[in-house]
């Protein structure tokens, strides 16, 4: 899905009413819903919009201003927009394409409000495409990238839909009014999950189509001299380059490994939510808050990065890599913007740091903040051993967790209210959680090279490249390692040459490694990164394709340019 969305050049009309629309449908609707919508949804004989976002709150569903309030005579919900900040406002096919939408709004029954609950409601009819009675829609104009996608705005005056139209997998209102509670709050918010975990995929496609640009791009142009008089080399060799290139390319594979462990543990929590155990959905949550929004923040600095190891050429279109960072970029926002996701998952580890201060032994992806030792024992560690850098990252994640939590702690102490406490931390917290995913991706990147079967050259290549991954988030991060003494100068030294000879030993794999992300010209509509390697023709006849080159002489030059020309000589 994710490469097919994006050779549609990162979206259309219909891409939300496949990656969030019908898994809404799938995620919260009760089973004879899903009879009714599903199958619908699946053969597109109905296109859907994910109607949450409004034009004054999107961060913060809570304070969503739609309402949908049960009429008991009727057995209907009146659906409207009381204000005009409760326009709904972003909406992927909402513009011009969907004729439904789930809509997410303030659930009003026997008088009390019950907070954000999904509702189906047609916008559009399915004989002339004309809005529904009572809905005004429209396209919200222009963005950054993805114009492809008609994002768009609805509002609604007082539309009624059948009780049957809430989507009630988890909580329900009956026909007389009753309000009957989900086992959590939060699964009304489960496909938001869902979709955050295929972000992951998304940023790790993305960023593998910008290295195999610029990666592919950096073997075909040659520029300078290495030494004197000697031909001009391919510019991947020289370290600088590779320094630029291989640390993405390296993310890339990270980052594709931990969407794998995501979608994994996606359907085992999901499985056992399915039978009533809600245990996992915390972690589930913070994992997939935490590495949306870490891996689509590094993706897009790394295509940038991408775009400028590729000299003049990468900032055309002609490179696709402005689309991909403008892709990219709306990846950071939407679906949770990035630090707030972040701070979820802080919120998560400062809860678990505490319950380890309390005794309680952790588990999963935190299990490690309980095992690390807060008061390190410097040495000369090996800094090429894949175990010592995992155990470094471990141990920078805990610390900076700890950190964190004892400052908010203190702050509180001193008699600041925890909202404020956390507020004030909110910066440290912020990094503490971005050094739990880091650690997190790298220890997952470490366990998946170890269970490479195809064969060891195999293995050993991603080994590398994991080493590489991993030797350039400490010199990155030097200080963070260097704060407790749990690393010293020394092996900061030692992970710098390491880093160099790691470069050097992937850059014979980097075409390789590039193309088995199997990713088709048609995928990375990129001139620069073509499979074939002609470039230059190439650029050549994308140029001649220019709108501007239609005509020999332009039509504003006589509009404008001849005559401003023309008065401008008469003055001489
Ligand atoms: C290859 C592809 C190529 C290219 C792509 C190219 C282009 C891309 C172009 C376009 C992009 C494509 C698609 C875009 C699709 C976008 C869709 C959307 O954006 S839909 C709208 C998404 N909206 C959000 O994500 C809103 C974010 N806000 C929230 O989720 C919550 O409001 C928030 C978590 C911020 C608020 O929570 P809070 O204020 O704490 O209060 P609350 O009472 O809600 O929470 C209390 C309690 O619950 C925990 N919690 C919160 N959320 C969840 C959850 N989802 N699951 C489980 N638990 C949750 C929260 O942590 C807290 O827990 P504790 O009390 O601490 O225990
Ligand atoms: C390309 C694209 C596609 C989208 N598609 C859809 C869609 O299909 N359906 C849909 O419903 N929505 C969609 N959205 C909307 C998207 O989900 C929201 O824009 C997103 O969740 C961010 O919310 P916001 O716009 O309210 O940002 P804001 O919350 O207003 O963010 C502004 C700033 O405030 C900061 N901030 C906000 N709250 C906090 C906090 N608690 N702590 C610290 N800082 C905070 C943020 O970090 C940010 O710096 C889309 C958006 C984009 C860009």
């Amino acid at each position: 899905m994710a490469a097919a969305l994006q050779t549609l050049g990162g979206g259309i009309g219909i891409t939300l009413h496949w990656i969030a629309f019908t898994p809404t449908i799938e995620q919260q609707a009760t089973e004879e819903q899903k009879k009714k919508w599903l199958k619908l949804a699946q053969d597109v004989a109905i296109v859907g919009a994910y109607a949450q976002t409004e034009m004054g709150h999107g961060t913060f569903v809570r304070g969503l201003e739609t309402t949908a309030t049960y009429d008991p005579s009727t057995q209907e919900f009146v659906i409207n927009s009381p204000t005009l900040t409760s326009t709904k406002w972003w909406p992927g096919g909402l513009g011009k394409t969907a004729n439904h939408a789930t809509v997410m709004a303030q659930l009003y029954t026997r008088g009390k409000c019950y907070g954000p609950h999904n509702f189906m409601v047609q916008i559009r009819s399915l004989e002339n495409h004309q809005p529904c009675p009572g809905v005004t829609l429209g396209d919200i104009g222009p963005k950054m990238e993805s114009n492809g996608n008609d994002n768009g705005f609805a509002r609604f005056d007082h539309v009624r839909i059948p009780r049957e139209n809430m989507l009630m997998k988890f909580a329900r209102v009956e026909a007389d009014g009753t309000y009957v509670q989900p086992p959590s709050s939060k699964l009304a918010y489960s496909n938001m999950v869902y979709l955050r975990g295929t972000f992951v995929m998304s940023a790790a496609q993305a960023l593998a189509s910008a290295t195999t640009i610029a990666v592919r791009y950096s073997c075909v142009r040659r520029q300078s001299e290495m030494k004197p008089g000697e031909p001009e080399p391919q510019i991947l060799e020289y370290q600088t380059q590779q320094y630029k290139l291989f640390p993405q390319l390296a993310a890339a594979y990270a980052f594709w490994f931990a969407s794998w462990f995501m979608t994994q543990q996606h359907g085992s929590i999901t499985g056992s939510m399915e039978k009533g155990d809600m245990s996992g959905l915390a972690e589930l949550h913070a994992l997939s808050a935490g590495l949306k929004s870490y891996t689509t923040a590094v993706t897009a600095r790394g295509i940038d990065v991408c775009r400028m190891a590729c000299g003049g050429h990468g900032y055309s279109h002609a490179s696709g890599l402005p689309a991909l960072f403008g892709g990219a970029a709306a990846l950071c926002t939407a679906e949770g913007e990035n630090t707030v996701m972040m701070l979820q998952t802080a919120r998560y580890l400062v809860k678990c740091f505490a319950q380890s201060q309390a005794g309680k032994r952790l588990t999963g992806t935190v299990a490690y903040l309980s095992a690390v030792q807060p008061s390190p024992v410097a040495g000369n560690r090996n800094m090429s051993d894949l175990g010592t850098l995992v155990a470094a990252f471990q141990h920078r994640a805990a610390r900076m967790v700890r950190h964190a939590a004892m400052q908010m702690q203190g702050e509180m102490q001193k008699g600041k209210a925890r909202e404020d406490a956390w507020n004030s931390c909110s910066v440290l917290l912020i990094k503490a959680a971005e050094a739990h995913v880091h650690s997190f991706v790298v220890r997952n990147f470490a366990e998946t090279v170890q269970t490479v079967e195809v064969d060891e050259s195999v293995r050993a290549v991603l080994t590398s490249l994991c080493q590489l991954y991993s030797l350039y988030g400490i010199t990155e991060h030097a200080g963070d390692f260097l704060k407790d003494g749990y690393l010293t100068g020394r092996d900061i030294d030692a992970a710098s040459s390491h880093l160099s000879a790691m470069l050097a030993r992937v850059r014979p794999d980097a075409v390789a490694l590039v193309d088995a992300f199997d990713l088709h010209d048609k995928i990375l509509r990129s001139v620069l990164g073509r499979y074939d390697g002609r470039v230059y023709e190439h650029l050549y006849e994308w140029a001649k394709k220019s709108p501007l080159n239609k005509s020999e002489v332009h039509e504003s030059y006589y509009k404008y340019l001849q005559p401003f020309l023309k008065s401008n000589r008469a003055k001489l």
